[in-house]
């Protein structure tokens, strides 16, 4: 036992941020049980604005009793806790990025902070969501690239090597909405995103809220609950926080007079067809009728009266959601999940008038390369959908931004059935986009935070959302040349993911 204790103390760094900008960076060498005694080796340097102005200022080794490195925490401050440089891959990009951080000025996210989405003016907001590093990604101490400082920023510090192998960092900013750093609940989430949508809802909107992201991100945690080890806890998520707000709105005079029932409804979409979750996953199809109306034929919808009655359908819904496994997540939804709150009027009509919806989607994962390198025909054909909805999702939510007369909706079964939700001027849209923060999901990350971008572009305010590089940490703002750049890769990653859609499409097609 103490054996094991000693083994785990060798290598263990701890680094002390001193706000005279002086670091202090003690690393356990050896350990003797014996005596109760610990080598430290203690190295100090010099940051000021994230720029080491002096060397290693001071060196030593000393020797410490095992009591002592217990005490530390009490008496100083520590910044991070960090392994020794042999046991850590990628040791420099860590030290970089954690001298980056150093000079953020961080402004966390509070209950308290008023809600401040402008969905008057505009119909679609975009916030994203960092996870936490996982058990495994700790145990193969990988890197926390992605910050998140507050005021809606994320910064990506992309790992990046020179040809002369000079290691250093493409640091990029994105401004959204909101974003949410690792320690967030899913509490607070809510309340800055899809909270403010389901008042809409009994003002006669179509609202629809996303979970977008790389496999193993987030989405269900958000959108269906956390998690505790297999078991979920279906009323922590967005789907039970949003069946309770409704109950509550139902209840309030100001809403009352309207004379509304809740009906639920909650399907998945898998290989392009749609199957009722509340009715043992019956395969049904999707038909438009004379007036255009796109319907869901023979979908289960449940009338409701209380959250919990909803919270237990999420939990039967979601317990028979197809699944399967990916490098990134051992229970991976490999389906779209749509969760719908519909209002209707009590009415003496056989159909009773539709007054509000609101579409929660907990969309699958948008991974591309590595997942897909099997045979398996199956999770090919698997992908291949999975990437051709997501990129008609996109174009349609960009015709939306436009307010433009077509939205391509037909391009796919998910933007069939959320047709009402992109038409007409009563709908609004908040996607979250959910990020890892490993190092080795950079580009994935990379990604949906340029997918994210693109779609946050097209309220208008292109500028002020577009992913800038931080020479100068957060002060940078972009100028036309980086902004014409940044169009224009813009436009070839669309054309690079469009043509990649239709030749995985083309290519599964072949006998
Ligand atoms: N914010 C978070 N805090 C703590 N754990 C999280 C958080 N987000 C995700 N996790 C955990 O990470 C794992 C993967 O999350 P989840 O299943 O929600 O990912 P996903 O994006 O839905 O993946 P897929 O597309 O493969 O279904 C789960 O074990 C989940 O509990």
């Amino acid at each position: 036992m103490e054996t094991s204790l000693s083994r785990l103390l060798v290598g263990l760094s701890v680094q002390i941020s001193r706000s005279d900008g002086r670091v202090h960076l003690a690393t356990v060498k050896s350990v003797d049980t014996v005596k109760s005694t610990a080598m430290v080796e203690w190295h100090e340097r010099n940051i000021f604005r994230g720029k080491e102005v002096s060397n290693i200022a001071d060196s030593r080794t000393q020797t410490v009793h095992n009591e002592s490195l217990v005490q530390y925490p009490v008496s100083m401050t520590f910044t991070s806790i960090q392994f020794g440089e042999a046991s850590r891959p990628n040791q420099k990009f860590y030290e970089m990025i954690q001298n980056f951080r150093e000079t953020l000025e961080i402004t966390p996210i509070s209950t308290t902070d008023l809600v401040n989405l402008n969905f008057e003016t505009y119909k679609i907001c975009v916030c994203v969501r960092k996870r936490p590093l996982n058990k495994q990604e700790m145990n193969r101490k990988e890197i926390d690239v992605v910050s998140v400082p507050g005021n809606g920023a994320l910064l990506v510090h992309e790992p990046k090597q020179k040809v002369d192998l000079t290691k250093y960092l493409d640091n990029q900013v994105f401004h959204f909405d909101y974003s949410f750093d690792e320690t967030t609940t899913n509490d607070m989430v809510y309340k800055f995103t899809a909270k403010p949508l389901v008042q809409s809802i009994f003002e006669s909107c179509m609202a629809t809220c996303f979970a977008y992201g790389q496999t193993g991100s987030g989405k269900t945690h958000t959108m269906g609950g956390d998690f505790t080890g297999k078991q979920q806890n279906s009323a922590k998520g967005i789907y039970a926080l949003a069946a309770q707000d409704v109950f509550h709105y139902l209840n309030h005079r100001r809403y009352a007079d309207l004379d509304l029932s809740v009906y639920v409804s909650f399907f998945e979409i898998y290989n392009g067809k749609v199957y009722d979750l509340l009715n043992k996953k019956a395969k049904l199809r999707v038909l438009e009728d004379d007036r255009q109306q796109v319907q869901v034929v023979g979908l289960e919808e449940v009338y409701v009266t209380t959250a919990e009655e909803v919270i237990r359908m999420i939990q039967t819904g979601s317990a028979c959601r197809t699944s399967g496994q990916t490098s990134a997540n051992a229970n991976s939804s490999r389906s779209h999940a749509v969760l719908q709150i519909v209002l209707r009027r009590n009415d003496r009509a056989t159909t009773l008038p539709l007054h509000g919806k609101f579409s929660l989607v907990d969309l699958a994962g948008n991974e591309r390369g590595t997942d897909v390198s099997s045979n398996d025909r199956s999770t090919l054909v698997e992908t291949a959908e999975i990437n051709r909805s997501l990129l008609a999702l996109k174009e349609c939510i960009r015709s939306l931004g436009k307010n433009s007369d077509h939205i391509p909706f037909r391009m796919s079964t998910l933007t069939k059935v959320l047709r009402d939700s992109f038409i007409g001027e009563n709908s609004k849209t908040c996607m979250i986009a959910m990020v890892s923060p490993g190092m080795a999901s950079c580009e994935y990350t990379m990604n949906t935070l340029r997918y994210a971008d693109r779609v946050k572009e097209l309220n208008g305010n292109s500028k002020a959302s577009r992913a800038v590089k931080a020479q100068e940490p957060l002060s940078s703002s972009s100028s036309d040349e980086d902004t014409n750049v940044y169009d224009a890769i813009s436009q070839v990653a669309d054309l690079e993911e469009k043509v990649y859609v239709e030749l995985q499409v083309v290519f599964l097609t072949l006998p």
